[in-house]
């Protein structure tokens, strides 16, 4: 079984306006409202894809209840540990005259030591646990070093681990040796303490980052689609088709749900990553926080372009 591990899941609320305006009404024209959180959103993507995934992580009051409630209605099993706090909604503004998309992202609820506990043991008791997706930003109340603490609890689970966080907990982690992390660009450039911005730089990078363990670094690149530098062997490229691009939020998550799904799939790193590739830009092409449509993303598996890069 594939779990995902949402520390601070959200509601994500997108409004469409005309355009925000200063001192007068601004009319809402559309409402959608989706389970988000990183981990959730991989969550997801893989039952979109036709798999199977269990959504662990903290929720709590009205929020908590509606989001458990979105993610049962959408066929996304669910484990969640309930906490005093309420579940945060985020919200996105889009507005249409102009096509400009504000995200605001709340802090979202205080969690307890307890409640932190309560996961933790949650998670050590959890059944086959094959894969383990560890994902997004955390409360206040949880310190940076809960993911290497997780990492290293589902790694005795004998689960792959896959990390995608960001700043302090994503180094501390390191420490654990999850199997794969997911930085981005500017992630990547913050872990290693320099500006990244060619191919062959973003490469040496990741191969200093093999040197603490880590045997896979999978790097998202925007429409640059996706670089998987693996310890032993050659990097990976894939590069998705050029297309309408409407939001980006929510990519990054599934391109983690694509090469997570194929890799439990037991398929090969090729099809991992192009399975990536195509979750990813699937879920550009949709507005707001709304994620891929399995028939886009088989549209444009076959589009994908994947190399390997010569090593250097
Ligand atoms: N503008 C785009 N055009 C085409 N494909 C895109 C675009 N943006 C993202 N993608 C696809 O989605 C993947 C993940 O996107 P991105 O690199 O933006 O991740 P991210 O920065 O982690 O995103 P987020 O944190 O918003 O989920 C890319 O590797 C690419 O395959
Ligand atoms: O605040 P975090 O945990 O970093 O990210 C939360 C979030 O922006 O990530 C998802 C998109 O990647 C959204 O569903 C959600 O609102």
């Amino acid at each position: 079984m594939i779990y995902t591990v949402t520390l601070n899941p959200a509601l994500d609320r997108t409004l469409v306006v005309d355009r925000l305006m200063e001192d007068d009404t601004v009319r809402v024209r559309e409402e959608t409202c989706y389970a988000g959180g990183k981990g959730i959103d991989v969550s997801r993507v893989i039952r979109e894809l036709g798999g199977h995934s269990v959504a662990l992580g903290f929720v709590g009051g009205y929020g908590g209840s509606h989001l458990e409630g979105l993610l049962i209605n959408a066929g996304v099993l669910t484990d969640f540990v309930r906490i005093g706090g309420e579940t945060r909604t985020n919200i996105i503004v889009k507005e249409a005259e102009t096509g400009r998309q504000f995200v605001l992202s709340a802090a979202g609820p205080e969690v307890r030591a307890a409640e932190i506990g309560a996961l933790y043991h949650h998670i050590l008791g959890l059944p086959d646990m094959d894969h383990m997706v560890l994902s997004g930003s955390l409360p206040r109340g949880v310190s940076p070093s809960v993911y290497g603490q997780l990492v290293l609890a589902a790694r005795r689970k004998g689960a792959f681990v896959v990390l995608d966080a960001d700043g302090e907990a994503l180094r501390e982690a390191l420490n654990y040796r999850p199997h794969c992390i997911k930085p981005n660009r500017h992630e990547l450039s913050r872990l290693v303490d320099r500006d990244l911005s060619s191919q062959e730089e973003i490469v040496a990078a990741c191969r200093d980052i093999h040197r603490s363990g880590v045997p896979f670094v999978l790097v998202s690149r925007g429409k640059e689609g996706l670089i998987l530098s693996c310890a032993e062997g050659p990097a990976i490229r894939a590069v998705g088709p050029p297309v309408q691009v409407d939001s980006t939020v929510g990519a990054g998550d599934s391109a983690v749900a694509g090469f997570v799904l194929a890799h439990w799939r037991g398929q090969g790193l090729e099809e991992c990553i192009r399975l990536a590739c195509a979750a990813g830009t699937a879920t550009a092409m949709t507005p707001g926080t709304e994620l891929c449509h399995r028939r886009t993303v088989e549209e444009i598996l076959p589009q994908v372009v994947v190399e390997m890069l010569p090593e250097g």
